[in-house]
């Protein structure tokens, strides 16, 4: 049986013109005109079967006066329905598909002819297409099939769908945002092209089909041109698969319904570049595909399928059951030329020989033995690959016819198993090596062709194995690519994730470095800040809270022997200090009597060698310790950085600068100056609202310096009072400091 071609001619669009009219349906002498009213009723109903026959006709376009005919095994015109041609085209095929035939329809023509209009059609009733309506008729069979075989037959229906855009595949189930650069491959399985990670969506009813169609079509690559409001820019493959299941037996067919992308004159089209990227694919597709049919026609040896997706697919000629093809025309002028193009085109195509081959049944339960014959006997020589998947088989059988007893193997078979042959001679005999498992030992026929050529010429096999070894040969390489393609993305996969986990544990370390040094450097710089305040307690004669301070600094430089020798210094000073004050108020007469209150140290004391007041020994320990904890600080700074330092050392010389100003302030303290002296005789005059006039002294501070001195007056004549003859002396009567002398000092005009 030959391909099923049937040509539809769609009306007239808004924009053209009855005048524009070229294309005639049915023979010329009996179209009858459309508006003659004297035409009866049965005449131009015989017309118009005469119409639907099977020609077309259209001028030549050199010569006007000449008409081309071309036949087809059906024509529909402007006034054919959509229900007409489906129940005319398509009913018949859905009683081969449940007979376990697989089924292709296609829409083949020009932009802008009414593929789409035939293959999806519009929303209303009416107006539906071949596609929703050969769902419908499916349900409707399946129905009636389950009804009629008492539930013992089920009926399963799984939709896929999916687009050739730019000569690549999509799955129109998905939306366009998950699709891959690439699309999906397509692989020879069995003969037929399927395309790999294809979604498949069982589907249970007529609505059921109508969402997921309608959600589909979104998907599909639709623009509009100068030829076509609505044009599709992909070819569209609708596969319906039907599972009709028998007790253990199921078995499957498929109707494919494929709405093909029109072939566009781009002289015509004014499309911009991305239209003219896709207009270029189309186009190419379409021209394999007529090439095809050309080499079919002629029984080529070699059919370029492979050299578009479109026809890959499609296979034309390739694929078994039965195959319909509408021609879509367009009746107008602006046409011309391509409705020629298209119609020589189906005229070719009709010649198209289709082998209708059952499906086979499958069964379930445990495998049945498969009657694989041995390898021996299924070595055949092999052919080219490039011809391998062509089965124009009449080709070769009528040029082998031709040449009977030529003893030449036929050009194509140039490379040959190794299917041992009876050898008179024994010479060339090689004893068997078992082969290493490879590819070449699992096909049969590609084993070394060596020993073979040395051989008599081989024996032509049968056509269908040299089929069926190509398909295996076609199947392992792509299985191979596949599996070396997958290893090569797992491999990437792990590459990245091993960077990205180095990359995470150099951060995570990176990070507890960080927390590490600012933990150290956080200890130490509070550790320094103890030590800092407590030179400042000791600076101002506050040995406790010093203690303290440099008590809480040795948990941070915790082998720091200074340190620890520094706080027991401190402790037994303190002791000593109160001690002493114990002593002190045990004996205030003895001190008064040398002159002196108990607060107060004066030089003779120390000149008379004398054990030292305990303020004034404090005062020394404090300039001692000053240079101690400058040492010590040098020690504890060993790591510390040299700003550090400096900053630390600023504040110490800050700390001692009061005093050694004072010192020198003073100067030699046989000869003050007169700015001292003016001050001390205010001080010694024991005025207070003189005393509370000097600066940063107010009427308290002026209150005690002189109870101090009315204290140490105590028991004494008025003449042998005490005074006050320095600025250190000054500087140690209670409520005095050496900051409040200097700025007593300062304030002081002569
Ligand atoms: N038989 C018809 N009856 C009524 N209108 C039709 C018919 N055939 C086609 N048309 C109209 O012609 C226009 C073009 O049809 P359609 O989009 O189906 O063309 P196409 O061949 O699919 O074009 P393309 O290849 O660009 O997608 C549409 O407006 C459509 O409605």
């Amino acid at each position: 049986m030959s391909v099923r071609v049937v040509a539809r001619v769609r009306p007239l669009l808004k924009s053209e013109r009855d005048v524009d009219i070229i294309l005639h349906t049915g023979s010329k002498h009996t179209l009858p005109p459309k508006d003659d009213k004297k035409v009866s009723k049965e005449m131009s109903k015989l017309a118009a079967l005469r119409d639907r026959d099977t020609l077309v006709r259209i001028p030549n376009p050199k010569n006007e006066n000449e008409e081309y005919s071309f036949q087809f095994n059906a024509v529909y015109d402007a006034e054919a329905s959509q229900q007409e041609l489906f129940e005319a085209e398509v009913t018949p095929t859905v009683k081969h598909l449940f007979n376990g035939f697989d089924v292709t329809l296609f829409a083949y023509g020009v932009t802008g002819t009414g593929k789409t209009h035939t293959m999806r059609g519009g929303k209303s009733l009416a107006e539906r297409g071949v596609i929703p309506r050969l769902l419908s008729s499916i349900y409707r069979r399946s129905r009636k099939m389950e009804k009629d075989s008492e539930g013992q037959t089920s009926v399963s229906v799984s939709l896929s769908y999916y687009e050739i855009y730019n000569d690549k595949v999509f799955d129109l189930f998905e939306p366009p945002e998950k699709r891959t650069m690439a699309g999906l491959p397509l692989r020879d399985n069995g003969g037929k092209t399927v395309v790999v990670g294809l979604t498949e969506r069982p589907c249970h009813s007529l609505k059921e089909f109508e969402i997921l169609y309608d959600q589909a079509n979104i998907n599909r690559s639709t623009s509009a041109t100068k030829l076509n409001a609505h044009s599709s820019r992909s070819h569209a493959i609708l596969c319906v698969k039907v599972a009709i299941t028998t007790g253990d037996q199921t078995r499957i067919s498929t109707a494919s319904a494929i709405d093909l992308a029109g072939s566009e004159d781009n002289r015509r089209t004014d499309n911009d570049k991305e239209r003219m990227v896709e207009s270029a694919s189309i186009n190419k597709s379409l021209f394999v595909l007529a090439q095809c049919v050309e080499a079919i026609t002629k029984k080529h040896q070699r059919i370029p399928y492979r050299e578009s997706k479109m026809t890959r697919i499609l296979s034309l000629g390739q694929n078994n059951g039965l195959t319909v093809m509408i021609l879509n025309l367009a009746p107008v002028r602006s046409y011309h030329l391509d409705t020629i193009s298209s119609l020589n085109f189906a005229n070719r195509t009709k010649k198209i020989e289709l082998r209708e081959v059952e499906n086979e049944p499958i069964f379930k339960g445990p495998p049945r033995p498969a009657a694989r014959p041995s390898f021996t006997a299924q070595r055949q020589p092999l052919r080219p690959l490039a011809a391998s998947v062509n089965v124009n088989l009449a080709a070769n059988k009528d040029k082998e016819a031709s040449k009977p007893g030529d003893p030449k193997p036929a050009k194509a078979f140039n490379v040959y198993a190794d299917k041992p042959n009876p050898r008179t001679s024994a010479v060339f005999k090689k004893p068997e090596i078992p082969s290493r498992p490879s590819i070449s030992s699992e096909l049969p026929g590609l084993r070394s062709a060596k020993a073979s050529r040395i051989a008599q010429p081989p024996r032509v096999p049968p056509k269908h194995q040299q089929e069926d070894i190509s398909a295996r040969i076609e199947e392992l390489v792509e299985k191979k690519v596949e599996e070396i393609l997958a290893v090569r993305a797992v491999s990437e996969k792990s590459r990245q994730t091993q960077v990205r986990e180095l990359n995470e544990q150099v951060q995570r370390r990176l990070e507890l470095l960080e927390q590490r040094i600012e933990g150290s450097e956080d200890s130490r710089a509070e550790g320094l800040s103890y030590l800092l305040m407590a030179k400042q307690h000791q600076g101002r004669g506050e040995d406790i809270s010093a203690l303290k301070m440099y008590q809480l600094a040795l948990p941070f430089f915790p082998q720091n022997e200074k340190l620890a020798k520094k706080i027991s210094n401190l402790k037994q000073r303190i002791q000593d200090k109160s001690r002493q004050e114990i002593e002190v108020t045990c004996t205030p007469a003895v001190e008064a009597k040398k002159g002196m209150g108990s607060l107060l140290s004066l030089p003779s004391s120390r000149k008379q060698g004398t054990k030292r007041p305990v303020a004034e020994e404090a005062d020394a320990d404090y300039e001692d310790q000053d240079s101690h904890v400058l040492d010590s600080d040098a020690d504890f700074d060993l790591t510390e950085t040299s700003h550090l330092k400096r900053k630390k050392r600023a504040k110490t010389t800050k700390q001692t600068s009061p005093e050694l100003d004072l010192v020198s302030l003073d100067g030699d303290e046989s000869i003050p100056s007169p700015r001292t002296i003016h001050l001390l005789s205010i001080i010694n005059s024991r005025d207070v609202s003189q005393i509370k006039l000097l600066k940063g002294v107010g009427v308290k501070k002026a209150e005690a310096i002189v109870d101090c001195l009315c204290e140490m007056d105590q028991g004494l004549s008025e003449e042998s009072q005490v005074r006050i003859n320095s600025l250190a002396e000054l500087s140690k009567l209670k409520g005095c400091g050496v900051k409040t002398v200097q700025s007593m000092r300062a304030g002081v005009l002569v």
